[in-house]
């Protein structure tokens, strides 16, 4: 998902992981495939300072480490300040999971998505405020999901997902005398070519009529609420999670269809 609007953050600097984009101020987009990151780079370029930095968040090491002798990149913090200076902005986007009933999901499979929304989260968090926003203070945004009522068929990514609702609020708290706002933004149902592919069925055509505008979200808007709450705008929320669903999160759609119930 892009995450800003042109001009708002002039002379700002954000790390965002999991893809996005910045425009109008510098940015580091921190991911795993390089690839990628380098084509979204070339594509985002004529509209922003913009560089790639390959990066598994759910690795320490290229979370934190950053070798000055040889001057990899590799490490996404330490890199972001060095080629710009400074950081304000961290987005905690990048995250995904895979549809499983609880009983088919293996501890490896509970592992890795715990691991890339919930620790991934955190590691980069701690690093980002180790480094820079201990000193300058800064704005987190979390990207979480629709997990208020649980989330059957994803059960491990609802977890992972309440927990850093959670830590939003621990952060915002521990943090607040240093200048840091941090919050979290939980998106409805937006296309996404990795989910569709993830799916052996249609997974968006069926969502459509169980979310209330009878329409999937965009990352534009998205990214409305993302500005939003990085913005000065927001200055006095802290600690908070923004749905942005159209309502989705109220309405009683089902993720498993339930034929019947057997008797106590
Ligand atoms: C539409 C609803 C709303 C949408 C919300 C979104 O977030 S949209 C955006 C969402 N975007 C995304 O969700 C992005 C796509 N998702 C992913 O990249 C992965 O699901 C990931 C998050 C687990 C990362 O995994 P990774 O690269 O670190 O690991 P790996 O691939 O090596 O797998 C490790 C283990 O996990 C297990 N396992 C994995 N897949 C399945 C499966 N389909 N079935 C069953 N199990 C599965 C399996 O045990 C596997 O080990 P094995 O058996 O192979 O030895
Ligand atoms: N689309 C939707 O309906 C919803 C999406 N969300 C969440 O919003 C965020 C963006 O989703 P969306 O753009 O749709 O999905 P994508 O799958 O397109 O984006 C997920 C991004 O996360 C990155 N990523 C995954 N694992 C890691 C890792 N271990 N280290 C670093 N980066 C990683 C991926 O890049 P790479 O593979 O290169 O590492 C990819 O760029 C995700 O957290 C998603 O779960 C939440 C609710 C609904």
């Amino acid at each position: 998902m892009s995450v800003f609007r042109p001009g708002l953050f002039t002379g700002r600097v954000a790390l965002v992981t999991g893809g996005g984009s910045g425009i109008g101020c510098q940015v580091s987009i921190a991911s795993r495939n390089l690839e990628r990151l380098d084509k979204a780079v070339e594509e985002l370029r004529p509209r922003g300072d913009i560089q790639a930095v390959q990066c598994n968040i759910r690795n320490e090491e290229d979370v934190r480490s950053y070798d000055w002798l040889f001057m990899w990149t590799s490490a996404a913090v330490t890199s972001t300040l060095k080629t710009f200076g400074r950081l304000d902005y961290l987005v905690n986007n990048g995250g995904g999971q895979f549809p499983a009933l609880s009983e088919d999901i293996t501890l490896k499979g509970w592992k890795a998505v715990i691991e890339t929304n919930l620790t991934g989260t955190f590691l980069m968090t701690r690093e980002v405020y180790r480094q820079h926003f201990e000193e300058h203070g800064g704005v987190v945004i979390n990207i979480v999901a629709d997990m208020f009522r649980g989330f059957p068929m994803m059960s491990h990514t609802g977890a992972a997902r309440a927990a850093v609702e959670n830590l939003t609020k621990s952060w915002a708290t521990e943090w607040a005398e240093n200048g840091v706002r941090v919050n979290a933004v939980a998106p409805g149902i937006v296309f996404s070519p990795s989910a569709r592919d993830n799916y052996s069925f249609d997974v968006f055509s069926e969502a459509r009529s169980e979310i209330p505008a009878k329409r999937l979200g965009t990352p534009e808007e998205v990214s409305s609420a993302v500005c939003f709450l990085l913005s000065p705008g927001a200055s006095f929320i802290n600690g908070a999670t923004l749905r942005v669903d159209a309502g989705g999160s109220l309405y009683s759609k089902l993720m498993k269809v339930i034929p019947g119930s057997k008797p106590p």
